[in-house]
């Protein structure tokens, strides 16, 4: 299989603590990619590890084969954080033409990906005026500016209601599967979007408790969904 991310044997210490305790995990070209587990168990500091912004104690990351944080990934990853990571008094239309000249993105790519993200007709207005959901798409919206090869999305669909939601998830899979596939790696505590993935990491107290697809997962534990395999697993492991 090829792996757009390899981590090995990653530790990570926050304020003290070790929060990654010796992770490893392989996120496959074109996958959509859940990485699933309980507040607090890490899911951001993998993430932070592999868009190569946080410090790390051992261990290797490497993303399109080479060491998170290159400068030459710099333009083939997007990273999408909790926090809005656009500028609220500005407009979307404003926020993308600033994006895009700081990427070298081609001069229409705002429009492409305001379109991506079903946000036509909304470009103009202040960003701190927009819904929480379409203040989401805004942030998504810079983040396929250049065209990345791997997307990392920290709990995109929070707070959005279910229509907005399966739109998005109809989403990440077209780019999934375009012919030049988008690898998308995607946090969440709500179990119930795994079966929207095609694989999943499951982590929990700083460790990858399982990785594999969701039905490989459902098989594997007996359950019939991912909480009661998410349980199954805990269980196996302690
Ligand atoms: N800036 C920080 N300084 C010290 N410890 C931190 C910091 N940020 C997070 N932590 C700790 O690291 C651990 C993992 O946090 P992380 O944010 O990666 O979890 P998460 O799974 O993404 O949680 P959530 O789903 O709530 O976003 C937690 O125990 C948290 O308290």
């Amino acid at each position: 299989m090829n792996y757009a991310v390899e981590v090995r044997g990653l530790r990570v210490i926050r304020g003290g603590q070790t929060v990654l305790h010796d992770v490893s995990a392989q996120v496959p070209v074109g996958s959509v990619t859940g990485l699933l587990g309980p507040s607090g168990c890490g899911k951001t500091t993998l993430m932070r590890s592999i868009v190569g912004v946080q410090k790390v104690a051992a261990g290797e990351v490497r993303v399109l084969g080479m060491p998170a944080g290159s400068a030459a990934l710099r333009d083939r990853i997007g990273y999408v954080t909790q926090a809005p990571s656009v500028y609220g008094d500005l407009s979307m239309r404003e926020n993308l033409r600033y994006f895009a000249s700081v990427l070298g993105a081609p001069r229409d790519d705002p429009e492409r990906v305001v379109a991506a993200v079903g946000m036509e007709g909304k470009e103009d207005a202040r960003v701190d005026r927009l819904s929480g959901g379409q203040r989401a798409r805004v942030s998504l919206a810079a983040a396929l500016l250049g065209t990345p090869q791997v997307l990392v999305l920290d709990e995109p669909t929070v707070g959005l209601d279910p229509v907005l939601r399966a739109e998005l998830w109809g989403l990440f899979h077209r780019l999934a599967e375009a012919e030049d596939p988008v690898t998308l790696l995607i946090s969440s505590h709500v179990m119930d979007e795994a079966s929207r993935c095609t694989r999943l990491l499951l982590m929990r107290e700083g460790r990858i408790l399982a990785s594999d697809t969701p039905e490989a997962l459902l098989e594997q534990t007996g359950s019939a969904d991912i909480e009661g395999a998410f349980l199954a697993l805990v269980g196996a492991a302690s």
